[in-house]
């Protein structure tokens, strides 16, 4: 049985007495010590999507529809009273900004210590000394005298380790994180990857990692799901993704990863942004409008998830006449 599976998952977020739906039939299955990549631009319903298995959701958003299942739960029929036993001790979540987690007034070692009595029964000087350990385990070295720091005291790429130590503390079976790394430098952002994937490894947690850039999860997550315009367009295993993109999105997503080699001739990408929720089309491919130049013909009715190959699912029929414009341009002057 998947540790997490979401089904049919359809939210909405009330907007002047109109219901507007940000997430779209959604399905997600997810196995224990498994890494989930789910990418997309911003205003894709990322953020929606995950912050619904928490209840997470703004005050004028709802589940219209769906299951959330975890560990044969679902967590969508839960009341507040009892899914807060999930929060932090089944599945936690990790933020953009530590600061989201992080108390400017307490210092670091009083929000270790509350999370960690938090989840269980234990002493003050036991919680304490597991705080001092976890912060060791996220690299943060002179733990026992960084533990009396205030959040400010530490760097931004500091600060999301103790945000991920607080995120581990009670050893949870899901680490949600969304967009954890973008507000951090290059070089932090991949050290956090590597921890996070260490961590991932090491307490056999599984993962789902938010994110607008395709070129994070190629490295780490096991499987990816595309979301556009609050509805999955593309999903596979990760090498079948990268060996074999089919949806214009996603290879527009893979060719905006940014390439070390500056030399290589740049085709452009797919120009444009995700539609606002009143401005998306019903009954039509979302994406057509992105991509005008490939005939109308080629878009599918009512656009579904078509299963190309065993796993590997696409939306739209777009993509078999699909090709860039630049592409064409540069084999017509050829
Ligand atoms: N409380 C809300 N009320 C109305 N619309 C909302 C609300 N929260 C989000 N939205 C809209 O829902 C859509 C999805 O937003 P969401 O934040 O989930 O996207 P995202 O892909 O996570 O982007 P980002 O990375 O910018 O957070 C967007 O059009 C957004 O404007």
């Amino acid at each position: 049985m998947p540790l997490l599976e979401i089904k049919d998952l359809c939210i909405d977020f009330l907007v002047n007495h109109q219901s507007l739906r940000a997430v779209d039939d959604v399905n997600i299955s997810l196995n224990s010590g498994k890494i989930l990549g789910i990418v997309g631009e911003s205003g894709c319903g990322k953020s929606t999507l995950v912050s619904a298995i928490l209840h997470l959701l703004a005050g004028n958003g709802r589940i219209a529809q769906g299951k959330i299942v975890y560990k044969g739960t679902d967590l969508a029929a839960l009341n507040e009273k009892e899914i807060r036993k999930y929060r932090g001790r089944e599945i936690s979540m990790i933020f953009q900004d530590p600061m989201t987690s992080l108390n400017p007034v307490f210092t670091v070692k009083d929000q270790l210590v509350e999370e960690i009595r938090l989840a269980g029964k234990v002493s003050k000087k036991e919680a304490v000394a597991y705080a001092i350990k976890l912060l060791e385990t996220v690299g943060i070295k002179n733990a026992r005298e960084k533990i009396n720091s205030y959040p400010y005291e530490f760097s931004g790429g500091m600060r999301q380790r103790v945000v991920i130590a607080m995120a581990i503390a009670a050893k949870p079976s899901l680490i949600i994180a969304d967009e954890p790394t973008t507000a951090l430098d290059v070089t932090v952002q991949k050290q956090i990857l590597d921890l996070l994937v260490s961590l991932q490894k090491k307490l056999n947690t599984s993962i789902i990692l938010i994110t607008h850039d395709l070129g994070v999860v190629a490295d780490i997550a096991d499987s990816v799901q595309v979301m556009y315009a609050g509805q999955v367009v593309e999903s596979a295993e990760t090498k079948e993704i990268f060996k074999n993109p089919l949806h214009p999105y996603t290879r527009s997503l893979i060719k905006s990863i940014p390439h070390s080699n500056k030399n290589v001739m740049r085709i452009p990408t797919i120009e444009g942004s995700v539609p606002m929720l009143t401005d998306i089309p019903e009954g039509v491919c979302r994406f057509a409008d992105r991509i005008p130049w490939i005939a109308k013909i080629s878009h599918e009715k009512n656009p579904q998830l078509h299963e190309v190959k065993l796993g590997h699912f696409v939306r739209c029929t777009c993509y078999k006449d699909f090709y860039f414009k630049g592409e064409k341009e540069a084999i017509n002057i050829n």
